[in-house]
């Protein structure tokens, strides 16, 4: 079966509704980020401090080339990973791209407590995840295979919902 790859924000429910698309339709679930710290032994701001935003990328970009291999596979990635051209190449070449689009609102409702995210952590983080946004969403939109409203209903009801897209795609394999 397919490789299934979540991409979108920070906030956006890529982890979380990853993990139920996985168990659902019994496939592998992993997270670009989880799986980097696994590899690392430390956070993901630790990565930030020392080595700075371009050493988490190049870890990014390498776990990406790894995990997008598998097939049976449901992928969450970290929502820069569309900042890199060959990043996006692998992304539209080995699975179906999922696009959990939410509004800059809510990406912030549901990260602003949360200091797992280096990138948030400035004087106006709101004002940031609306600069990110603007820069990202034409990023996500050129790789996505399909765009799923995220902002609307728990994850259950995005699993839905992204079962409901998958099956109007007719793209069966991961090696295409
Ligand atoms: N559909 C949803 N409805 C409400 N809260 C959600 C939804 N999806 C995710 N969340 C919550 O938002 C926060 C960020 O979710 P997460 O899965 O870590 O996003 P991402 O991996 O895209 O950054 C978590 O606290 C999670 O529980
Ligand atoms: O948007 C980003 O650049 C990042 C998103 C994070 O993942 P989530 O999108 O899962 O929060 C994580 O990869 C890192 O903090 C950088
Ligand atoms: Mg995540």
């Amino acid at each position: 079966m397919t490789c299934l790859i979540l991409i979108g924000m920070m906030g956006a429910g890529k982890t979380t509704v990853g993990r139920e698309l996985a168990k659902r339709r019994r496939m592998r679930f992993a997270d670009c980020d989880h799986e980097i710290v696994a590899r690392t032994g430390v956070t993901i701001p630790t990565i930030f401090e020392i080595e700075g935003e371009d050493g988490f990328r190049r870890r990014e970009a390498q776990a990406l080339d790894e995990l997008t291999l598998e097939s049976d596979l449901v992928l969450a990635t970290g929502g820069g990973v569309v900042l890199d051209a060959g990043n996006r190449a692998l992304l539209s070449q080995r699975g179906i791209v999922i696009y959990l689009n939410v509004p800059p609102q809510i990406l912030w409702e549901r990260t602003r407590h949360d200091r797992n995210r280096p990138l948030l952590r400035v004087e106006n983080p709101r004002q940031r995840i609306e600069e990110l946004h603007r820069v990202r969403d034409p990023l996500y939109r050129e790789v996505a295979d399909l765009v799923v409203d995220g902002g609307r209903g728990n994850p259950g009801a995005m699993v839905r919902q992204i079962e409901k897209a998958l099956a109007t795609l007719d793209k069966t394999s991961c090696e295409h």
